[in-house]
């Protein structure tokens, strides 16, 4: 919900909200959440698909083509007049065992990029003790809340990889490096990096479709993830609507 001073009023309106999945199975999981069909609208370096206040963008697997298509997308709201108040990075991901378990939801309280830095002969450095840039971004807090109460989530860290997690030791070196991670994914930082750049708060909610492990892509199960994700989206869709982006 936007406050607007409108002739002297002031009036309210809902929150124009952006979606980035990855691929458009993910998309097409959060369009089943609005009751009316979705129209597609080609912006400047992106297609969206427009439901409500909602534009559902199908934005590319890892954080670059998600945040080149995000940031693109942000710029054409902006440019048009109608600027985004918030994106929302959505999708499956990895589940860390045993507190994230397949087809539960997980929502971020950091966004963290996991493998952004250098490998030394100590151990892993993040960009961040090089004396560059970020490694994290926060969601707002009461938004994160309110996410966890209306959809049963469970908040935590969420990683972005750019290389999915195939062998015990790395889950367990992830495990170390981050206790609180709950979810590992390959888009949410490049996403929160494109709304950090136009001043746009992020959420990162993610359906589980597999553990974090030893890579046995036959268990992954994207169907059950999936159907978490829309129903978990249903739910999630009015708290979005009626957010007040004011709120920290
Ligand atoms: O078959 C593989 O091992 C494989 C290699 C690269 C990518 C994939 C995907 O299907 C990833 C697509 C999509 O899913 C998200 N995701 C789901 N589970 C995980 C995970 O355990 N670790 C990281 N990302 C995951 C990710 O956000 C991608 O967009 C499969």
């Amino acid at each position: 919900m936007v406050l607007q001073a409108d002739e002297g009023l002031l009036t309210t309106s809902p929150a124009r909200v952006l979606v980035a999945t990855a691929v458009p199975a993910e998309r097409d999981a959060v369009a089943r959440a609005f009751p009316d069909p979705v129209r597609e609208v080609a912006l400047p370096g992106a297609t969206v698909h427009r439901a409500a206040g909602f534009d559902l963008l199908a934005a590319g697997v890892g954080p670059a083509p998600a945040a080149a298509r995000t940031a693109s997308a942000l710029t054409a709201a902006a440019l048009a007049g109608a600027p985004y108040d918030l994106v929302v990075s959505a999708g499956v991901g990895g589940g860390f065992a045993p507190h994230a378990p397949v087809a539960s939801l997980v929502v971020a309280d950091e966004i963290t990029a996991a493998d952004l830095g250098a490998e030394t002969a100590d151990g892993f450095l993040p960009v961040t003790e090089l004396g560059f840039g970020t490694v994290t971004h926060r969601p707002p807090a009461a938004l994160v809340r309110a996410t966890a109460a209306a959809t049963g989530a469970r908040t935590g860290v969420v990683l972005t990889v750019s290389t999915v997690t195939g062998t015990a030791a790395r889950a367990d070196a992830l495990r170390t490096r981050h206790p609180r991670a709950l979810a590992e994914a390959m888009e949410g930082f490049g996403v929160a990096e494109a709304a950090a750049a136009h001043g746009v708060p992020v959420l990162e909610i993610r359906a589980v479709s597999n553990p974090v492990g030893p890579r046995d892509r036959a268990a992954w199960r994207i169907g059950d993830a999936l159907a978490a994700l829309a129903a978990g989206f249903g739910k999630l869709a009015p708290v979005l609507e009626s957010w007040n982006p004011h709120e920290p």
